[in-house]
């Protein structure tokens, strides 16, 4: 429960903003829930740093309504300022202070007294991998090492509330693994988690939930387990092709044939997990010899593929 109001987590109802002749945000409704992972997912140029500014209180709104843990960005920007933690795309920085140097000032604009701040410092900058560099300056930072930085940043005074933009651009595969972890961690400890990303498969790992915007609108909104429920398209690999294709003829299963690693695999369409097990025995029962059966595209890929066909044949 948010101490100034109804509401935990975030609730955005219909949000507008334009700058000039353009329409960035034009109807979205956003709801992110205390202990979840929500990812904020919709094509280039379609609303979500907009929505993220001013969920922020960074940018007002024209029109609409928000809530963060019960606070009204545009009424008290000081008040969620102080409760929420924004990591933006990209970062500026203070090129000659060091990255302890940084999160220490950080932490002083917050009121945290300046012991506090150095220890909660020195945690952060362990969590984030970045000890060894501390005292390096901002400027020697390579791109992933800034977005780890720009991390700790945000979380320096324990948001009950926290923002990513692209969070994984520029991390390498472990710092992916370790940012997974961490915001999974955040999460069960209560707080609302909020990652916009292009990189689907890794929200398929991270996230509870998922708001999908185009042209500035809500244009669905997933829970990831329904999503995995959904049906979907499976690739399937037999040491002999021709013999799969003349077995998924004679079973009656529409399906393409898709050139993937340097070989041919066929592409159907299945409504449920128990249809693929039912048509992975049948294929083997009729003597295929299946060397690979797996989802073709990952659960929130599918909803953003059939999502986005439906919003260009609007
Ligand atoms: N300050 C601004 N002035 C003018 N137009 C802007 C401004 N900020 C955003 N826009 C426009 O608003 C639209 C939405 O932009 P926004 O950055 O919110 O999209 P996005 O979904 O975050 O995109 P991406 O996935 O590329 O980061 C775009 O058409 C963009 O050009």
């Amino acid at each position: 429960m948010g101490e100034g109001g109804n509401y935990g987590g975030i609730v955005a109802e219909g949000l507008e903003r334009g700058f000039g002749a353009v329409r960035a945000v034009a109807g979205l409704d956003f709801r992110a829930s205390p202990g979840e992972v929500t990812a904020l997912i919709g094509p280039n140029g379609s609303g979500k740093t907009t929505l993220m500014l001013m969920l922020a209180s960074l940018l007002k709104p024209d029109a609409g309504t928000i809530r963060v843990d019960g606070l009204d960005p545009v009424a008290d920007p000081r008040g969620v300022r102080a409760i929420l933690g924004w990591m933006p795309d990209t970062l500026g920085s203070w090129e000659s202070l060091t990255s302890r140097e940084i999160l220490g000032l950080v932490g002083r604009m917050y009121g945290i007294g300046a012991a506090a701040a150095r220890r909660r410092a020195d945690e952060l900058l362990e969590q984030v991998r970045l000890t060894q560099l501390a005292d390096q300056p901002g400027r020697v930072l390579s791109r992933g090492q800034q977005q780890r930085l720009s991390l700790a940043r945000a979380l320096m005074h324990r948001p009950r509330v926290l923002l990513l933009d692209e969070p994984a651009s520029g991390l390498d595969p472990g710092a992916r693994i370790d940012l997974r972890s961490m915001l999974r961690r955040l999460a069960a400890e209560g707080c609302t988690v909020v990652v916009s990303s292009h990189v689907l498969s890794e929200l398929d790992e991270m996230a509870d939930r998922a708001v999908f915007v185009a042209g500035g609108r809500t244009v669905r909104s997933q829970s990831v387990a329904e999503a995995d429920l959904q049906a979907r398209r499976y690739a399937i690999r037999a040491l002999d092709g021709q013999g799969l294709a003349a077995r998924l003829e004679s079973l009656s299963v529409p399906f393409g044939v898709h050139r993937a690693q340097r070989r041919d695999e066929a592409v159907v369409r299945v409504g449920s997990e128990t249809e693929a097990a039912e048509l992975l025995r049948r294929l083997v029962a009729g003597g295929v010899a299946v060397t690979a059966f797996a989802p073709a595209s990952g659960a929130l890929e599918e909803t953003y593929l059939s999502t986005m066909a439906g919003e260009a044949a609007r």
